[in-house]
């Protein structure tokens, strides 16, 4: 079932056009990534989704509401952690929860949130005490007050050290698992690729592919490429009627292909009696296939 619903979606600053076309679908209980290199268009998109933000042209819909004639309910069923978000650097952690639920008609228990997000241990200190993980992570415990149906992460690990950036993820997984819908804004494609059910790639203010990291993988990037060392010299035409052969001259081949690349070439030594040593298969990424499908950048 989809929650949220966004077509045709078109928004300017001034002369910039921010976002160009963008059209997606979420649906319940997913973590749906917005993945896109900076200026894109992914902050202004989700703003729009947010209610923070008025769109051009096109329609949104938030589990049936229209972030702008909405509003007010959007605001209990979304929760927004945004940005770079600063609070008041002497706000106490457990306030600043207080406060924020307070805003809320049914709001989720601070000290079980504290907890869930591993901050128990710093209820009492100031926001300008926490460190980058710490204060990352007390931003999604205040998008996540308001017991919200849908949860919208702009940047979250960006910053933080790898440590952090895993103990953050570990979090996400955690709000998805209760029944929460994530959209995830991310520049980053091991954390796509590791967080997130499905993807929007967007480049330069449009949608350019939507899928499962692994669908995009395969749709940019179909060829399989696998390197071995052949225990005895094969037989001249063997392999070339299947892959495109290179031999190295330490005496590796390379076989490049598509779809059923890898059985046959296993299948055609094995008849002729040959062992592939060292034999290793070049996995493509979810960056080769983010490099496939967007322009590159001018300079
Ligand atoms: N308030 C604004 N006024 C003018 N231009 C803006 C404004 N906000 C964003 N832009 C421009 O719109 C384009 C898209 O920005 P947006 O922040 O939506 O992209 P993004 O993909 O989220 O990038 P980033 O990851 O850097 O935040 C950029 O060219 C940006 O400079």
């Amino acid at each position: 079932m989809s929650v949220i619903q966004v077509e045709h979606l078109r928004k300017s600053y001034g002369g910039t056009v921010a976002v160009h076309d963008v059209s997606l679908e979420v649906h319940r209980g997913e973590i749906f990534g917005v993945l896109g290199r900076n200026g894109a268009g992914k902050t202004t998109t989700v703003e729009i989704i947010g209610g923070l933000r008025e769109a051009d042209s096109g329609t949104v819909r938030v589990l049936g509401l229209d972030p702008v004639r909405d509003r007010s309910r959007l605001r209990e069923v979304v929760g927004l952690q945004l940005q770079e978000s600063e609070l008041q650097p002497k706000l106490v952690v457990r306030e600043a929860l207080d406060l924020y639920a307070s805003f809320y008609p049914d709001p989720a228990d601070p000290a079980q949130l504290l907890d869930e997000l591993g901050l128990t241990d710093r209820a009492g200190a100031r926001f300008e005490q926490l460190s980058g993980g710490q204060k990352q992570r007390l931003s999604v415990a205040l998008a996540l007050v308001g017991n919200p149906q849908v949860a919208i992460l702009d940047e979250l690990t960006t910053g933080l050290d790898p440590h952090a950036r895993r103990e953050t993820w570990e979090v996400v997984e955690r709000i998805r698992d209760r029944g929460v819908t994530i959209v995830l804004v991310t520049h980053l494609m091991e954390e796509a690729e590791r967080l997130c059910d499905r993807i929007a790639l967007i480049d330069a203010g449009r949608v350019v592919a939507t899928g499962t990291p692994a669908e995009l993988v395969a749709r940019a990037t179909a060829e399989q490429v696998l390197r071995f060392r052949p225990s005895a010299p094969v037989p001249v035409g063997v392999l070339e009627s299947i892959a495109h052969i290179t031999h190295a001259d330490d005496g590796t081949v390379e076989a490049r292909g598509r779809d059923n690349v890898v059985q046959d070439v296993l299948v055609a030594l094995a008849q002729h009696g040959i062992r592939p040593e060292n034999l290793r298969l070049e996995q493509s990424s979810l960056e080769d296939a983010f490099v496939a499908l967007t322009t590159p950048v001018e300079v």
